[in-house]
């Protein structure tokens, strides 16, 4: 994987009155987004406020869906879901390097695959992966693709929790390494927070709020505002 050098101005994602309904029913309302070169955005909502439907958006996945708006986004995207997809009949480096070609592919996957810690792993096949190796795995398979952006729908939901504190420093590292865009959808307020440097929440088939997130800010005051923003009050006990 080759860093990104260039410093990319222009938006990588424009979203402009994006709607999409399923059987005569809205779930993404007229919405505007510019999502910058870059920027890593974690996406908060309800469950079933239109996340996911507005992450196969912009990946060009949702042709089922009835829609109008305009969308532009960049030419190479990846995309992770909460399971990794690997084949099961092919070997995890055969699995990272599914549909690329050109004679430094092995090489390129050995090296995502090195990157998120699988050195050595090459010749293992899926079911011999934990899940979070197996995330790993979809990790390189989708770095390898050296993408502009990176759309990622709850790659560590489920995933333990001392695991998922891994996967966050690995995500963020990658992402400092190779800076793709990267739109994370999340349930879970704290990893917005821990690795997105905006958050955005969905509401009614809107953006309700769109928060940048200062590093040198304490994350409780983030916390209180978003989980607010969800309806959700904490006992302060
Ligand atoms: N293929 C489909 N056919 C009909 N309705 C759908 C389809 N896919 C999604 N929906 C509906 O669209 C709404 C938004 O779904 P979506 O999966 O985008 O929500 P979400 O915010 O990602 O939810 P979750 O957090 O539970 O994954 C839901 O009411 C869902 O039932």
């Amino acid at each position: 994987m080759a860093p990104h050098t260039e410093q990319l101005t222009r938006p990588a994602v424009q979203l402009r009155g994006l709607t999409r309904s399923f059987d005569g029913r809205t779930v993404l309302d007229g919405i505007d987004l510019d999502l910058p070169a870059g920027q890593f955005t974690a996406l908060l909502g309800h469950s079933g406020s239109g996340k996911t439907t507005l992450l196969r958006a912009v990946a060009g996945l949702d042709h089922e869906v009835t829609g109008s708006g305009q969308l532009t986004a960049p030419e190479r995207v990846s995309v992770v879901f909460q399971d990794s997809r690997l084949l099961p009949w092919r070997r995890v480096l055969d699995n990272v390097l599914l549909g690329l070609d050109g004679k430094d592919a092995a090489e390129r996957g050995r090296q995502a695959l090195a990157e998120v810690g699988l050195e050595g792993r090459e010749r293992a096949w899926p079911n011999e992966l934990s899940g979070g190796e197996a995330q790993r795995a979809a990790l390189a398979r989708s770095l390898v693709r050296e993408p502009e952006l990176l759309l990622a729908d709850e790659p560590f939901g489920a995933l333990d929790a001392l695991t998922r504190i891994k996967m966050h420093n690995l995500l963020r590292e990658l992402w400092e390494r190779h800076r793709p865009s990267v739109l994370l959808v999340t349930h879970d307020v704290d990893e917005a927070i821990v690795l997105a440097d905006r958050v955005l929440v969905l509401e009614h088939g809107r953006i309700a709020l769109d928060v940048t997130i200062d590093r040198d800010t304490p994350r409780s005051a983030y916390r209180e505002r978003l989980l607010a923003a969800l309806g959700v009050t904490e006992d302060p006990r």
